[in-house]
């Protein structure tokens, strides 16, 4: 199934964003841990957040967490500090996704861990039990759902955790974002170094939870103004915070600097809001930036960068070859469909300078089972009318209604086999 696009000359539109998977997914974890009955407020009704939802309320002998990275890993540590016996497993391609790091620090602390098909991935068969917690180190470039697992369960462990990250430390707002919400939760958690989290042994506190919306999701349409050339255009995005704890709402300075200035309804830094993104007349030169901070970015910004000429060198992109896809070769291959040729130009690298090649006549963006290849491809119908989505359903993993908000957007999208 191939979703033919076609977009609006000048877009106007109202959209309400799904809730952030990153906070829904911790929401629903730490609220376990806490034997919470006061269930989080505008849980995400996305594939990953769903998987979750499901592993918690139903506790099956088997747990398919489908593609979900964090689910995997956050459920892994839980059901490791949990009493009881379960096998976790996934799609064949979370059976590539490496979670040794994550499974060698639970079983310092006494997990019962067994590897069913390869050593180092997943499934998993856990025997859950009490830990005692202590010190551990872990590797800090793999994957910062690792740490964040770990930490979750930290407060109830008998002698709490001492975590200290050995190497470059990666999509460091994800480990904030998790200390932030369990001390929402009452949790005692804080850097003890610029390497170390502390973390007491301590009860979470029972309490509601309320789920800002997914900054991740805005960048597309962030992008779509970008791509656009009606100045006229104007899109509003619902419930998102000034001040948020996401890392991607780095967005709005990212976006700021390629033309497009974010206002916020109200200034009141923590309450969700709409905010109205408007194009401004800017363009810079060329754009180098380390995605270290925000590597689910760097789709909607090869997309958007290349496409508006803007000329870059990405870094910090070494984890992007084990997420949902190697996204790094994803997105060579892909761009060379619009007729860019982007480089990797060093290790976790890639770079434009202006190159091009002829356009495929028939373009079809393949979309490797992630969600995001779908996302940030789509703003590119505004410069190639009629370009085709293939396997559009994929985006249901973070945002399943974003085809119907482009449809309100006044995008054209029909199907094709
Ligand atoms: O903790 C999280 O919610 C996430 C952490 C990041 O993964 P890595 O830490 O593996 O980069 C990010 O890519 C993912 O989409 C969500
Ligand atoms: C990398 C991602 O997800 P995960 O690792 O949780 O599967 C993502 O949503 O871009």
């Amino acid at each position: 199934m191939k979703y033919i696009l076609t977009a609006p000359e000048r877009i106007n539109t109202t959209v309400n964003l799904p809730a952030s998977k990153s906070v829904s997914n911790r929401a629903l974890i730490i609220n376990a841990l806490a034997g919470n009955t006061i269930k989080p407020d505008n849980l995400s009704d996305c594939d990953d957040t769903e998987v979750i939802l499901d592993a918690l309320e139903r506790m099956p002998a088997v747990i398919d967490i489908k593609a979900a990275g964090t689910a995997m890993r956050f459920m892994t540590a839980y059901l490791a500090a949990t009493p009881g016996e379960h096998t976790i497993t996934g799609t064949e391609r979370m059976k590539q996704r490496p979670i040794k790091a994550l499974v060698d620090a639970l079983r310092y602390i006494g997990a019962d861990i067994t590897y069913v098909e390869r050593d180092g991935y997943p499934p998993l068969h856990i025997r859950g039990r009490k830990l005692e917690g202590g010190h551990i180190e872990v590797p800090g470039d793999i994957s910062s759902q690792y740490i964040s697992a770990l930490l979750m369960i930290a407060p109830t462990l008998a002698g709490g955790l001492e975590l200290k990250l050995n190497g470059e430390i990666i999509s460091r707002p994800y480990i904030d974002l998790t200390l932030c919400m369990m001390r929402d939760f009452g949790a005692d958690a804080e850097w003890s170094d610029v390497d170390t989290i502390s973390v007491k042994p301590k009860a979470y506190a029972q309490r509601g939870f309320y789920i800002e919306n997914d900054w991740s999701a805005a960048s597309y349409w962030y992008e779509m103004l970008v791509l656009g050339h009606d100045e006229e255009s104007e899109i509003m995005l619902t419930g998102l915070t000034d001040g948020s704890r996401q890392g991607d709402s780095a967005v709005k300075y990212l976006f700021n600097m390629l033309g497009v200035r974010t206002t916020f309804k109200t200034r009141e830094r923590n309450v969700p809001t709409t905010v109205t993104l408007k194009r401004v007349e800017t363009k810079p030169p060329r754009l180098d930036y380390d995605f270290i901070n925000q590597p689910d970015m760097v789709q909607t910004f090869v997309v958007c960068c290349a496409l508006a000429d803007i000329p870059f060198r990405f870094t910090g992109l070494s984890t992007l070859k084990i997420k949902e896809t190697d996204r790094v070769e994803a997105l060579k291959t892909e761009m060379r469909k619009l007729g860019y040729i982007i480089r990797e130009t060093d290790i976790g690298e890639l770079s434009w300078d202006g190159e091009r090649c002829e356009p495929a006549d028939d373009i079809v963006i393949n979309t490797y089972e992630d969600h995001r290849m779908a996302m940030a491809f789509a703003p590119a119908s505004i410069t190639f009318p009629g370009l085709k989505i293939d396997n559009p359903q994929v985006v249901s993993k973070s945002y399943p209604h974003f085809w119907d908000d482009l449809r309100q957007a006044g995008f054209i999208i029909d199907g094709a086999e």
